[in-house]
C-alpha cells in the first residue's frame, strides 16, 4: 500500500513540500496551528507568494474542483498520527531574541505534539535546519512520548529549497541527503523520493550529526562565497577596480564558478544570515568555536554592506542628513521572486535612511503586505513610478525582473534628482545614463 504522508508546518518549506508530496502521489496531511495558513490552504491558495505554488495546491487540495484530492489540512494531531506512516516536521527554527543560537521551542513542541498521539508504527523526519546534536535529543524524547514506543522512530532530512524557485527544488533536488539510524528508516524514504532518485538525485545516506551540518555548512559556504565578493567590492572601491567584471573573471575558473558572486547589499532571509550564527552558536558549545570564527567576518562583512548603501544614499542627497530628503526605495523583500522580508537587506537599509530622518517610500511587487506589517511608519507606494515621483534619489535593492525593465526615462520625468544606486548590480548602466540618470553601483567606483 503507498504510503501516507503529513507535513507538519505549512509556512515556505511545509507549504511547499506537502503540495510536492500530493504531485509525486502521495495522500498528505497537512497540520499548522496558524489557522489562517490552514484555512488558505483548504480554499486552493499559497499562504505565501511562492511561484507555481497555487497552481500545484490547486491541482490537488480535497475539495477544490478538479483536484486530484490527495492533499487536505487539518488543526487536529490526534488525525495527523492516525494518518501518516511518515510524518515531515518543517516548522520554524528562527534566531532566539537577543541571541546567536537557535530557538529550537517551535521544533520541540510539535515533536512533543505529534508524539503524544502517535499509536502506531511511523518514521518522523526532520527537515527544519537545527543545529547539530538535535536529533540525536528529539530521538530519545521522542521515544520516551510515543506510546507506540519503539515502533516511532526518527530521521533527519535537511532541505534545500531556495524560495522563488521552492516547487522546482523541491520537486527536482540537486540532492537528498538523509540521516538514519535504520534500514528501515533509510527504505522507507528512499520510497518518499523513488521519483527523483528514479531522475539521478544523488541520495546521500549519513548519520544525524553529518547530515544536520550538511544544511548548516552548505548555508555557511554560500554565505562565505557572498561576503567573499562583497569584500573585494570594498577593496575594488578602495583601488577603482570593478567588482562585476572581477566576478565574472572569477567565475570562469571552474573550481570557482559564476554561481553566488554577485556583489551588492548582501544577503538577508529566514535563512543564512540565522543560520551561520546558530552554526557559530553552537560550535561554541560543542567547544568548536575557533573552527567557525570567519563566520563572525562573513556576518560582519554582509553587515556592513547595509550600512554602506545607507552612507552612499546620503552623500547622494548632499553628504549631510536625509532631513527634508525624498528617498525612493525599490524592493522591500529579501530576494525576487518572494514575498519575504524576513532579514531583507532592502528593508533594513530604508528603515535606516527614515530613522534618520528621511522621506522613505517603498515599492515592491509582492512585498508590500509583510513589509508594512515589520515597517509600519515607512512610506509606500503602488508603483516604481508613484515611489520614484518626487525623489532625491532612487535605491534599487531588489532585483525583482520588473525594476530592470523599468523605463529611466519615464522614471526621470517624475524624479526630483536623477540619481539611482545600484545595490544588486544588475541594472543597465548605459540605458539609465542615457536617460539622463547619474548611475552608482556598489564595488564600481568607475561603472
Ligand atoms: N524558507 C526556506 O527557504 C527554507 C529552506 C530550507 C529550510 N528551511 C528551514 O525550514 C524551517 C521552516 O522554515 P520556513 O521558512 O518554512 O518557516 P515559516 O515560518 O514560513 O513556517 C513555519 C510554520 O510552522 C508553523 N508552526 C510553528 N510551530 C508549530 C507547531 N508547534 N506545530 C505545527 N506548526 C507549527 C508556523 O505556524 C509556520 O506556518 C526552518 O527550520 C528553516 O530554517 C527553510
Ligand atoms: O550572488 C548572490 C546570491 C545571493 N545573494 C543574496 O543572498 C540571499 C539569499 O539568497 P538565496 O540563497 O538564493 O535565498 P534563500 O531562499 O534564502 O536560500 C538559501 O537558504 C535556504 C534555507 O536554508 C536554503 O535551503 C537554500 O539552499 C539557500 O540558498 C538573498 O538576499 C540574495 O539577494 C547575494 O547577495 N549575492
Amino acid at each position: 500500500m503507498a504510503l501516507k504522508i503529513t507535513v507538519i508546518g505549512t509556512g515556505y518549506l511545509g507549504a511547499t513540500h506537502a503540495a510536492a508530496m500530493a504531485e509525486l502521489g502521495f495522500e498528505v496531511l497537512a497540520l499548522d496551528v496558524a489557522k489562517e495558513k490552514i484555512d488558505a490552504l483548504r480554499a486552493g491558495r499559497a499562504p505565501m507568494y511562492e511561484p507555481g505554488l497555487e497552481e500545484l495546491l490547486r491541482r490537488h487540495v480535497s475539495g477544490i474542483e478538479g483536484s486530484s484530492g490527495r492533499l487536505r489540512v487539518t488543526m487536529d494531531w490526534a488525525e495527523i498520527a492516525d494518518f501518516g506512516d511518515v510524518h515531515f516536521v518543517c516548522v520554524n527554527t528562527p534566531q532566539k531574541q537577543g541571541e546567536y543560537a537557535c530557538d529550537m521551542s517551535y521544533v520541540e513542541s510539535a515533536m512533543d505534539s505529534l508524539a503524544k498521539h502517535l499509536g502506531k508504527a511511523a518514521l518522523v523526519v526532520g527537515k527544519s535546519t537545527v543545529p547539530v546534536g538535535s536529533a540525536d535529543r528529539l530521538a530519545a524524547r521522542l521515544a520516551e512520548l510515543a506510546p507506540a514506543g519503539g515502533e516511532v522512530e526518527l530521521a533527519w532530512n535537511p532541505e534545500f529549497l531556495r524560495e522563488g524557485f521552492a516547487v522546482e527544488d523541491t520537486l527536482h533536488p540537486d540532492r537528498i541527503v538523509v540521516g538514519v539510524r535504520s534500514e528501515r528508516a533509510e527504505r522507507l524514504l528512499r520510497e518518499v523520493y523513488a521519483s527523483p532518485i528514479a531522475e539521478g538525485t544523488p541520495f546521500v545516506v549519513a548519520d544525524f550529526a553529518t547530515a544536520e551540518l550538511v544544511k548548516t555548512s552548505a548555508n555557511s559556504f554560500l554565505a562565505t562565497k557572498i561576503s567573499f565578493i562583497n569584500a573585494m567590492a570594498e577593496v575594488c572601491e578602495a583601488a577603482g577596480g570593478d567588482v562585476a567584471t572581477l566576478a565574472e573573471a572569477l567565475g570562469h575558473d571552474e573550481r570557482i564558478g559564476r554561481k553566488f558572486l554577485r556583489a551588492g547589499i548582501g544577503f538577508g532571509g529566514g535563512c543564512l544570515p540565522k543560520d551561520i550564527r546558530a552554526f557559530m552558536a553552537r560550535a561554541g558549545e560543542l567547544g568548536a568555536d575557533q573552527a567557525l570564527t570567519f563566520l563572525r567576518e562573513v556576518d560582519s562583512v554582509n553587515m556592513r554592506r547595509r550600512g554602506h548603501m545607507v552612507d552612499m544614499a546620503r552623500e547622494a542627497v548632499g553628504g549631510e542628513s536625509f532631513l527634508g530628503k525624498r528617498v525612493a526605495v525599490l524592493g522591500a523583500t529579501f530576494k525576487p521572486d518572494s514575498d519575504d522580508v524576513r532579514d531583507s537587506p532592502a528593508l533594513n537599509v530604508a528603515g535606516q535612511i527614515h530613522l534618520q530622518g528621511g522621506q522613505v517610500t517603498v515599492y515592491d511587487p509582492k512585498g508590500m503586505d509583510n513589509a508594512r506589517l515589520v515597517f509600519p511608519t515607512l512610506g509606500y507606494a503602488t508603483s516604481a513610478l508613484e515611489a520614484v515621483r518626487g525623489a532625491d534619489v532612487v535605491l534599487h535593492l531588489t532585483e525583482w525582473r520588473e525594476f530592470r525593465d523599468l523605463d529611466p526615462a519615464e522614471l526621470g520625468a517624475v524624479a526630483s534628482v536623477r540619481t539611482v544606486l545600484d545595490g544588486r548590480n544588475v541594472l543597465d548602466p548605459a540605458r539609465w545614463r542615457d536617460a539622463g540618470w547619474t548611475y552608482r553601483a556598489m564595488g564600481r567606483p568607475n561603472a
